[in-house]
């Protein structure tokens, strides 16, 4: 495998190998397919089209994969972002995402990241809590501004993915439960500087049924209408991300893109709402792998362990929610073996695939831990004192190093000794 513009998570041919990056930028390093983000973007973006008032707003999820070149990349396509701290905000703009296509999520947004927010101008707000809509109506007094916000619902469904990223049951600490939003609407009239004029949900991610998402949209037109009938002006409806995207061939894919959005268009025929959307992993997910270097295998008492100079600290998801990402060798291998995958941290959580069926690999070979460009830069750490892994983005023959080596100097030179040390 030495070609990566990745198709259907099979990787296809570009113009530069990952073995010459590997040999150029040393292991691991994530590497980002710019054509696969944008070609992503585009079909997202093609198959909303058109619904509610004819001018959706695909709002990328910054969270996702921050980096400011993949950022950039779908600036130019005219993307909008979600974002959910005022790091992402500056983020976002610092990649060129115009203030009136970024909408600001969260839980718990603090004053100052409140007032980041209004001082850039962004289009909305979606307001997740009673106290936040009284804190920012008094932020916005203070400062003088007129703020739109969206009111997120919890919409007490169960999103059918994975406990730690289901964000749409009742008990989930995100949104205003659905049977209160008249009083948030009634709440936020009584704020002079806040315009309540819309209704947001996002209930989970990885989603693989959309019957969940199906029942939360119609739940959020229904209360559109509802507070329409009661005074209030609303003119976007905010339907979240959270569409799955395949990490592995032996399960069935999750529905695409055009699945996706023929079910909004069937829920939300004749809405006159602007519609938005915050997909995340769908656009970034498949266009990056995380390239790394088998440094030894050795025989346990019963296991085949393949050890990887990656580990848990650049690629968290395995460890965290057991999530598959399939293993690749670079260079095609024709035999293959079971092995145990695992990372050189000292904790067997650091494990990447148990007993796994995959090419069998030695000493120096390089391999790719698939559909990684989605929740892996972004949740890396140093833990063990490991420097932040670089990222690379491939642009057709054109590849550069997007974010630096945290050089183990850098982080020595990064902390502060104490005053009486
Ligand atoms: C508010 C919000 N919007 C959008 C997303 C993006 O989700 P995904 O990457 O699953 O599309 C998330 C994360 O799940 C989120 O919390
Ligand atoms: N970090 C999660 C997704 C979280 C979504 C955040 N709302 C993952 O890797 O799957």
């Amino acid at each position: 495998m030495d070609h990566f513009e990745i198709r259907d998570g099979v990787m296809h041919a570009e113009k530069i190998s990952l073995e010459t990056l590997a040999a150029a930028v040393g292991t691991p390093f994530y590497c980002y397919s710019s054509a696969t983000i944008e070609r992503h973007y585009n079909v997202f973006a093609a198959a909303v089209a058109g619904l509610g008032d004819g001018n959706p707003l695909v709002a990328f999820a910054v969270k996702a994969n921050p980096n400011l070149s993949v950022l950039a990349t779908l600036a130019h396509l005219g993307a909008g972002a979600d974002v959910v701290s005022s790091g992402e905000l500056a983020r976002a703009l610092a990649a060129g995402i115009p203030a009136d296509r970024i909408v600001f999520s969260g839980v718990g947004k603090q004053a100052h990241e409140l007032a980041a927010g209004i001082e850039a101008g962004i289009l909305q707000f979606n307001v997740e809590s009673e106290a936040e809509i009284v804190m920012l109506g008094e932020i916005a007094a203070q400062l003088g501004k007129i703020v739109e916000i969206a009111i997120r619902i919890n919409p007490a469904v169960d999103p059918k993915t994975h406990g730690k990223i289901s964000t749409g049951g009742a008990d989930a600490k995100f949104g205003i439960p659905w049977d209160r939003v008249p009083a948030a609407f009634a709440l936020a009239a009584a704020q002079t500087n806040l315009r309540a004029i819309g209704l947001a949900a996002h209930i989970g991610s990885q989603l693989t049924d959309l019957s969940p998402v199906e029942h939360t949209i119609r739940r959020l037109g229904d209360l559109a209408q509802q507070m329409e009938a009661a005074g209030h002006t609303i003119t976007r409806i905010d339907c979240g991300g959270g569409l799955g995207v395949p990490y592995r061939n032996d399960v069935p894919a999750p529905p695409s893109p055009a699945h996706y959005a023929a079910m909004v268009a069937r829920v939300t025929t004749g809405w006159k709402w602007r519609l938005i959307f915050e997909p995340g992993r769908m656009i970034v997910g498949n266009a990056g792998v995380l390239v790394s270097t088998v440094i030894l295998t050795k025989e346990g008492a019963s296991k085949h362990f393949v050890v990887v100079d990656a580990a848990m600290n650049d690629l968290l998801r395995p460890s965290l929610y057991n999530a598959w990402h399939d293993i690749k060798a670079i260079r095609p291998q024709e035999t293959r073996v079971v092995a145990t995958v695992v990372g050189p941290i000292c904790e067997t959580g650091d494990t990447f695939a148990e007993d796994r069926d995959i090419e069998a690999v030695t000493a120096g070979d390089r391999i790719a831990f698939m559909t990684a460009g989605a929740y892996g830069a972004t949740m890396a750490s140093t833990y063990n004192s490991r420097p932040l892994v670089p990222e690379v983005m491939v642009h057709g023959d054109l590849w550069s190093i997007v974010s630096e080596r945290n050089q183990p100097a850098a982080m020595l030179a990064l902390d502060n000794r104490a005053p009486w040390l």
